[in-house]
């Protein structure tokens, strides 16, 4: 019978493959060579290292991980040992979408600036940068994008350098892949060099991931000025991340941007339809959905930016960042028993003025 092993912080799974399968839920810090060695498929996250040293003389052909991003994954030796690997694209780029947003939103407040009259700079528009990209250019934001591997394929004139990323941009934001060498490597594309070019002293926000921002010089940028404020969900080194980046930083939180659980159970959904590829049996995904949230139902307080109460009604990063501050040990524990958040689709809003009615829609608010 086909074993599978299944990271046990995967939500959504338990109980789907086991008509098919012989499954294993495995915390994990416990997913090593001897776990895998009799498996023929694995469904993991990013704290999994798929890599010679984890799959050498293992029966896997098939890894699956439940996330977007697959710089864990050692794909050059998974073709060179013929493992099909597959990653869950688009899952939860809503969800970062959302943290983005409510965080743009907050420093909107606590600066008294006008988002409408501020350039961002999208490092990376694949599946969350897009999303970014929608949600900047609905508030009236001016959006410049850099993507080399897009500027390639498509056409040249709609994106910019990171040199003018660097020189025009209020707020600059990643969102590429972690690619560690070659024309397009993102490994501290963020660094010395790009912060000493910038010219507005912007907000610098990463929420991809941590190596792509040499965090060193983030923090150098900051004791001398370079850059007003940053927000930071993924980090160098993460567990253990640098305390003095976690003070000065405006938003810190342990790398849950993506963590909602609509993205959680697109991601669930889609391993059970890679599976069910693999094994070439049909297995029911339809089911997976996310649990309801505890109250879906907001009220906009008279007054009140329309906008602002009703992205952070829900989600407020600052409750995740309180979190990490007070515990900052326990990064991996955070995500472990995170919460349960929902995008914005599950809320329906009441005393919506009418004028950002078509916003809200658009953001996917249900309006009454
Ligand atoms: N913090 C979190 O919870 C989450 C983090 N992520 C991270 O965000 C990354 C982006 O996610 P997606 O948008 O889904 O990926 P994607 O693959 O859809 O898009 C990445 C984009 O980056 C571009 N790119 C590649 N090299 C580049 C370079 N050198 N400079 C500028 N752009 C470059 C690509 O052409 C592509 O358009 C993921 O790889 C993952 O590492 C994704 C989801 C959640
Ligand atoms: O999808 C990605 O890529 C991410 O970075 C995830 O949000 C991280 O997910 P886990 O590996 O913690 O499930």
């Amino acid at each position: 019978m086909t074993r599978i092993i299944i990271d046990n912080k995967i939500p959504y799974i338990k109980g789907i493959l086991e008509p098919y399968a012989e499954v294993e839920y495995i915390a994990p810090e416990k997913i090593d060579r001897n776990a895998v060695k009799d498996a023929d498929i694995l469904i993991i996250r990013t704290r999994t290292h798929c890599n010679a040293e984890l799959l050498e003389g293992s029966k896997c052909k098939f890894i699956g991980t439940a996330t977007i991003g697959y710089d864990h994954i050692d794909t050059a030796y998974c073709s060179a040992n013929g493992i099909l690997w597959k990653n869950a694209p688009g899952c939860n780029a809503p969800s970062v979408g959302q943290y983005i947003l409510a965080s743009l939103l907050l420093l909107q407040e606590r600066y008294g600036i006008l988002l409408r009259e501020k350039t961002i700079g999208i490092v990376g528009v694949g599946h969350v940068g897009t999303i970014i990209e929608k949600y900047c250019r609905l508030i009236g934001m001016n959006v410049l994008r850099n993507d080399p591997p897009r500027a390639r394929k498509e056409s040249a004139e709609d994106f910019v350098s990171l040199e003018e990323i660097a020189e025009k941009s209020d707020i600059i934001t990643f969102h590429t892949p972690l690619i560690k060498e070659g024309d397009d490597k993102t490994y501290h594309l963020c660094n010395n060099k790009f912060l000493n070019r910038l010219c507005k002293k912007p907000i610098i926000i990463n929420s991809s991931r941590g190596e792509i921002i040499d965090n060193t010089a983030l923090l150098d940028a900051s004791r001398k000025g370079l850059v007003s404020e940053y927000i930071l969900d993924c980090w160098e080194n993460e567990p253990h991340i640098s305390r003095e980046l976690l003070e000065r930083a405006f938003i810190a939180t342990p790398h849950i941007a993506g963590y909602s659980a609509d993205g959680k159970s697109n991601a669930t959904r889609q391993m059970v339809n890679a599976v069910s590829g693999w094994i070439k049996k049909k297995i029911c995904s339809s089911n997976i959905i996310p649990p309801s949230p505890l109250f879906d139902n907001i009220t906009i307080p008279e007054g009140a930016d329309a906008l602002t109460a009703s992205v952070l009604a829900t989600y407020d990063p600052r409750q995740d960042m309180a979190s990490l501050l007070a515990h900052p040990e326990d990064f991996e524990k955070l995500r472990g028993n995170y919460g349960l958040r929902r995008e914005f689709g599950a809320y329906t809003l009441n005393n919506c003025p009418p004028e950002i009615v078509p916003i809200l829609q658009e953001l996917g608010f249900n309006i009454q």
